[in-house]
């Protein structure tokens, strides 16, 4: 959709029907590479198709194909090492489908030859006889095994299987190596699963699939036509004109018929009607449930009926039904003509010429011609069905781009100094040398040249407008972003030189809107931890103690064993892949037996609750090897007597470590910090401590300070 198309307008304007319909022949209107075109109330752009036969077009090809054949020989060679039974078995299945259409149109020629001569000399033979048991035979044989071939090409779960346990391993690395910055580069990503793919399609499969169902579909079609070049040099003349005609002709109106009106090109469609995109957000109101209460609430029941209504009647009778032009733009109707007439009808075509030709050898024609066209089809139809987007030198890229994801690596930490775990260290020392950072490389700086040192030690606090790039800058000190400008140093130490994990080993961190991550909330406070039966019962309880969530956890459905969001797989057939609906009562079974990913609600305070508990219980685990503790904002959902309880217990467990709090809310904590660091527009404003900024007149700290403390009078 149009960014700039305003979502809701505030006046609805009169709505004109398009004059022309531009359906079914598209008016080209830009000769560039993307061209546009009106499809009712819908603008749509495509790119102009690149696949036509030119020599430049060829010498790409050609060149994408050498530059990506060796990561797709080394791929087609790993999926080989890894899976070697299941990879024979499926090519042999292909070699036999291969060869089975072609052999079948042979033994057919063959049967209605024996059968053509045993006519003209009225008698048959015993050699004619036996040659036709065993050309019987051997078609019933070839149907039964390409019936199974077909069914091996089509489970290939054993491949899968072993593609999964090969490759997951690896890319489960590769993902969790990409840093934050990796994350918002999609180059980077493009090559690894979906995080919703878990029961979905293996790695690598579909490249392996692609390639050998491509190459399977072209010999194919190749293989046929070379027997029926066979089948036509021993026909007459007249006939074998005929059978030449459909050889040839069929194929060619197949496979140079455009499959959509924008000859099978990826388009996009929009629409800059304003009432569309309003009766689409009025239509989500009415049936998400998610509004229902801020709706009912400010009593908009009857204005939405009402706006719908009103909308639905400007709009008209116009289809807003995006799933005609998502599905295809029709092709041009010659097209469609022509491909009736020798594809759909081709005996209606060779009985006009029966007339003038010998009839019991047209007859045998007509069953060879109707066989053929039927055996050529079905070959090119799955040879054009099977060409996805992506040509085959594309698909030969998929193998580079995997290898590309398995061997990413960070470019931010290269370090390998580890940080020393001293038992006598006070804390962790933090210094900003001059740190600048923004988030995009051409985005504005939201950290500006930032210097200050945290003593390790220390109690420090960051506060600031909302905005100011608090977050930001904690975000740089466990290196989860790099800064564009300066240096920060840990310990006297460039961040840069110490291998990264043992860094953020020393540091505990609470961010403002941490989830839960889809396990139990048991295994979300131990993870990494050694299992130690006797000692994690006790932890957890003392964990949940310190961070306000024991009576919460004991009112969850399953407590400590409670999964708040729990990762869903599928658990329903697909319908419309050759499944029918599922009915009520096969729905109520799965409700009664099969388990549930139904997500347990719990609020923001009491979410706030069980992420300080997992703070608490990392720090109570790694006990002194915590240096540095950070809190991000995250007490901001908490009732004001859970907010002190909280921390209270943060400051108790400090001990000797450094800690860093970034707080909008002005309570005991800004007397007792060490060092208060104002942050205003990405800069540090002011530094010191409470009393010293109290005293700095017009001071950013004071305005805040006193407007809170104003707003308690
Ligand atoms: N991932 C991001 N991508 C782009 N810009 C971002 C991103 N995160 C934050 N920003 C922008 O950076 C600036 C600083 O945001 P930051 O979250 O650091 O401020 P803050 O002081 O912590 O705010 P608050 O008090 O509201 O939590 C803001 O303008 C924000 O919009």
């Amino acid at each position: 959709m149009n960014s700039k198309q305003p979502l809701l307008p505030s006046t609805v304007p009169s709505y004109s029907v398009p004059s022309e319909d531009k359906t079914s022949e598209p008016a080209v209107r830009r000769s560039e590479d993307v061209r546009r075109f009106t499809w009712g109330i819908f603008q749509v752009a495509y790119g102009a198709p690149v696949r036509h036969l030119s020599l430049s077009g060829l010498r790409e090809s050609i060149r994408d194909f050498r530059h990506s054949a060796p990561s797709a020989w080394r791929l087609l060679v790993a999926i080989y090492r890894t899976a070697r039974t299941p990879v024979t078995v499926h090519l042999l299945a292909a070699m036999l489908l291969i060869i089975a259409p072609a052999f079948s149109l042979y033994i057919s020629a063959s049967i209605l030859g024996i059968v053509e001569e045993s006519v003209v000399s009225r008698t048959i033979t015993e050699s004619h006889v036996n040659v036709l048991q065993v050309l019987v035979f051997m078609w019933l044989f070839i149907a039964v095994m390409s019936t199974l071939a077909h069914r091996i090409m089509a489970d290939s779960v054993l491949l899968k299987g072993y593609l999964r346990h090969n490759f997951l391993p690896q890319l489960v690395d590769a993902s969790l190596r990409l840093d934050m910055a990796a994350l918002q580069n999609r180059k980077a990503l493009r090559s690894l699963p979906e995080e919703y793919g878990f029961d979905m399609e293996a790695p690598a499969f579909r490249f392996f699939h692609e390639v050998i169902t491509r190459l399977r579909h072209f010999l194919t079609v190749v293989a046929e036509v070379g027997v029926l070049v066979m089948i036509i040099s021993r026909r007459e003349f007249h006939e074998a004109q005929l059978l030449a005609f459909f050889s040839f002709m069929l194929p060619a109106v197949m496979l140079f018929k455009p499959s959509t009106g924008v000859g099978g090109a990826g388009y996009v469609f929009w629409t800059d009607n304003v009432d569309y995109y309003y009766l689409a957000a009025l239509y989500k109101l009415a049936f998400s449930h998610h509004f229902r209460p801020t709706l009912e609430r400010d009593g908009m029941r009857t204005f939405i009926s009402q706006e719908y209504r009103r909308v639905s009647n400007a709009l008209g009778y116009m289809n807003v039904e995006t799933l005609t032009i998502q599905a295809a733009i029709q092709v041009q109707w010659y097209w469609d003509i022509l491909h009736s007439l020798i594809v759909d009808y081709p005996l209606a075509l060779c009985a006009l010429v029966l007339p003038w030709g010998n009839p019991l050898s047209s007859l045998v024609t007509m069953v060879i011609v109707q066989h053929a066209t039927m055996t050529l089809q079905q070959s090119i139809y799955q040879l054009r069905g099977n060409q996805g987007p992506d040509t085959l030198a594309e698909v030969f890229g998929w193998a580079e781009r995997l290898y590309e994801a398995v061997a990413f690596e960070s470019e931010l930490h290269r370090g390998t100094v580890k940080y020393p775990q001293r038992a006598e260290a006070k804390g962790m020392e933090v210094k900003f040398d001059k740190v600048s950072f923004s988030h995009r490389p051409d985005g504005p700086c939201v950290v500006s040249d930032v210097e200050f040192t945290i003593p390790a030690g220390s109690l420090a606090l960051v506060v600031g407008a909302n905005g100011s790039g608090k977050s930001s800058l904690l975000s740089l000190i466990p290196g989860l972003q790099q800064p564009s400008k300066g240096e920060i140093h840990i310990d006297g130490r460039p961040l840069g030189e110490y291998d990264i994990e043992s860094v953020r080993g020393a540091m505990a961190c609470l961010s403002q809107d941490e989830d839960m991550y889809p396990l139990s909330l048991r295994a979300n406070m131990l993870m990494g931890a050694t299992p130690n039966p006797e000692g994690d019962a006790a932890l957890l309880k003392d964990a949940a103690a310190h961070g306000c969530a024991t009576s919460l956890i004991e009112r969850l459905p399953a407590k400590w064993d409670t999964i708040l969001e729990p990762a869903s797989v599928s658990q329903q057939c697909m319908q419309g892949c050759g499944n029918g609906y599922i009915s009520t009562a096969t729905m109520n079974e799965l409700e009664a037996h099969g388990p549930s990913f139904a997500q347990t609600s719990v609020s923001g305070g009491e979410k706030q609750r069980l992420a300080a508990t997992r703070l608490f219980a990392r720090l109570l685990r790694l006990g002194e090897r915590v240096r540095l503790i950070m809190c991000d904002e995250a007490t901001g959902a908490l009732d004001s007597c859970a907010e002190r309880e909280i921390l209270k217990n943060v400051k108790k467990l400090k001990g000797r470590r450094t800690a860093i709090f970034v707080t909008h809310r002005f309570g005991d904590l800004v007397k007792e910090a060490d060092i208060i660091l104002v942050m205003k527009e990405g800069r540090v404003a002011q530094s010191g401590t409470h009393a010293k900024l109290m005293t700095e007149e017009g001071g950013e700290y004071a305005k805040m300070y006193n407007a809170q403390a104003n707003g308690f009078l």
